[in-house]
């Protein structure tokens, strides 16, 4: 990546693989990039355009903070949350645009270029942007959006992986992160996908980010000599946080697909040459379209084996998260390639915050208990003249959950509170307000249960708990078992409003190719393994299941198109 020419910010030193730096940091949060300073020559992004060091990440940043602040007239070098909003593909271009906006004090604003125009303008302009860098092929297509806006675009040019780096562009130098303010700084806004709303822009501080990339650093022992593939959007936590940054901090190398592709991730899950994957995450959605291109191309028995065998000895950790794992997805899997998928739980306002083990037992269908650092609670709300209060059923620390007594398995919301929470939905201060308890809590709108010493998920409150008859249902669970009758490939359960019961258990589905299902068959079937309130008394056949880049679904929408009030 290169950039227009312009005078050089020095920033650090270095010295085959060491370095010095005059940088001090008075808080304890220590920028990403300038851990890389110490990875030097390691190779940190391997993507289209070839491989990167972390030195060429780190001095190319440098290059285009330092354009940024030109271009801004910023003269102190510290754009001061200025937030700058960037439009790359999936490739050390999108590293080099997060580094240079936190280098030069400013919030990241990551956009995805398959967002329609008019989303990108919504997230330009809610997050009220000083600029937008955009790569090469995103120039042309942001300009007018920009224009409009009035903001300036800064492109930033693919020349292949070594741009025109110099050791000469790297002397110490201050940097916008050695404020001592700098942990409170908001280091990213990161959108919300709308399932249950217009989306609102997540404020991160550098040290909601550090936490999270500490907290999963530990609990999956990243080291350096991983390789991961990322498959995933950069819009999105488990695509920014978990696959890119993790990596990054431990100096380990992220080899980046210009998007997913099933027979391009299974080239390289089987590739013998080196460096060879040994961790991989994903979306419940993308295992099965994995699993899809399995069954339809590797049908052979010795393929098979080979599939398994290579899985077994050169991966160490595939971990599932977004959305709930169908507990047929988990077994499938296992049976591919030796692995039990490991689950966990987060969201982009509090980072991760449930995982099952690295070592020990991963629980099908759990989340496992909080990472280091997290505190959970699982509370009901009673509504009071004053004011909503609530009652905790399960308080949990990192080592230890303690249930009131009787209470185990009590259903309830899951209330997050740590450093990984984040610091305000932008620009928002009464939704803000209303997302936290009067003590703090950030109340995540999911339903969870604590029992057998791990924790559930049972869904999002507005959406997926489904009142009927007197019962409390769980969307996920009865998904998780539909999924397991032979002739389905995709489910989402919603609970449109019923007279009789309140609402009504409705499985929209989409069939296995050829395969044929009508409401009598499911409900014969379903008897035999479901609590009888919990069998759908409504089939929806559709040829597909919306769902977005992360595999949700938008049930509000899906409510509306099959209910039109
Ligand atoms: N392992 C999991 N099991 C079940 N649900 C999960 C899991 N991991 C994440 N989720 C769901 O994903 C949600 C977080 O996703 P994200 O922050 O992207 O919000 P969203 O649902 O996409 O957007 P919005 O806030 O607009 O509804 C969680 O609140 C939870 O409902």
């Amino acid at each position: 990546w290169r950039w227009p020419a312009c005078g050089w910010r020095n920033v650090g030193h270095f010295k085959k693989g060491l370095h010095t730096t005059r940088t001090s940091f008075s808080a304890r949060v220590t920028p990403v990039f300038t851990r890389a300073l110490a990875f030097g020559d390691k190779i940190a992004i391997i993507d289209q355009n070839g491989e990167h060091t972390y030195r060429d990440l780190y001095t190319q940043s440098v290059h285009l903070s330092q354009q940024l602040c030109e271009v801004l007239g910023c003269s102190s070098g510290d754009l001061k949350e200025e937030r700058i909003s960037f439009l790359c593909p999936n490739d050390a271009s999108y590293v080099i645009a997060q580094w240079a906006s936190w280098m030069s004090g400013g919030i990241a604003v990551p956009l995805y270029r398959k967002h329609p125009v008019q989303e990108l303008e919504y997230f330009i302009q809610d997050s009220q942007s000083s600029l937008v860098i955009a790569t090469e092929e995103y120039v042309r297509d942001i300009t007018p959006s920009a224009e409009k806006l009035g903001l300036p675009v800064l492109p930033l040019i693919n020349s292949g992986s070594n741009g025109c780096a110099s050791d000469r562009a790297v002397e110490a130098f201050p940097l916008a992160t050695d404020c001592p303010e700098w942990k409170d700084r908001g280091a990213m806004i990161i959108y919300t996908s709308g399932t249950t709303g217009r989306p609102k822009g997540v404020l991160s501080t550098h040290q909601n980010v550090q936490a999270v990339v500490t907290g999963l650093v530990d609990k999956w022992e990243w080291t350096k000599e991983d390789v991961i593939l990322h498959v995933l959007p950069l819009h999105h936590v488990h695509g920014v946080i978990n696959k890119l940054l993790c990596p990054l901090w431990v100096g380990a190398t992220c080899i980046m697909l210009p998007e997913f592709s099933p027979q391009k991730v299974w080239e390289k899950f089987l590739n013998p040459r080196a460096p060879r994957i040994n961790v991989f995450m994903a979306v419940p959605t993308i295992y099965s379209r994995l699993m899809e291109h399995y069954e339809e191309h590797f049908s052979q028995p010795h393929v098979q084996d080979f599939v398994r065998a290579t899985c077994q000895d050169n991966f160490r950790l595939m971990v599932s998260g977004s959305a709930a794992l169908p507990v047929p997805v988990l077994e499938r899997w296992k049976n591919i390639t030796g692995h039990t998928l490991l689950e966990r739980y987060g969201m982009t306002e509090i980072g991760m915050a449930l995982s099952n083990p690295l070592h020990g037992v991963r629980v099908p269908g759990s989340v496992g208990t909080p990472l280091p650092g997290v505190e959970v609670r699982i509370a009901t709300k009673s509504l009071k003249r004053e004011g909503p209060s609530y009652t905790i059923h399960a308080q949990g620390d990192e080592h230890d959950t303690k249930v009131t007594p009787g209470l185990d398995g009590k259903e309830g919301e899951l209330f997050v509170k740590g450093p990984t929470v984040f610091r305000e939905y932008w620009n928002r201060p009464e939704e803000t307000k209303e997302a936290f308890t009067p003590d703090g809590w950030f109340k995540t709108g999911d339903t969870a249960v604590y029992k057998e010493g791990m924790y559930w998920i049972k869904g999002r409150t507005s959406v997926d708990i489904i009142k009927s008859g007197g019962y409390k249902i769980s969307a996920l669970e009865v998904e998780r078992h539909l999924l397991a009758h032979p002739s389905i490939a995709d489910v989402a359960v919603i609970g449109p409003p019923d007279v009789t019961w309140g609402q009504r258990v409705s499985a929209v589905v989409k069939l296995q190719e050829g395969e044929m299902l009508s409401l009598k068959d499911l409900r014969s079937w379903a008897r035999d393994s479901m609590a009888f309130y919990t069998v759908p008394t409504e089939l929806l056949l559709v040829e597909e299941i919306p769902r977005n880049q992360m595999g949700k679904v938008n049930k509000k929408q899906l409510l509306k198109h099959f209910y039109p009030t």
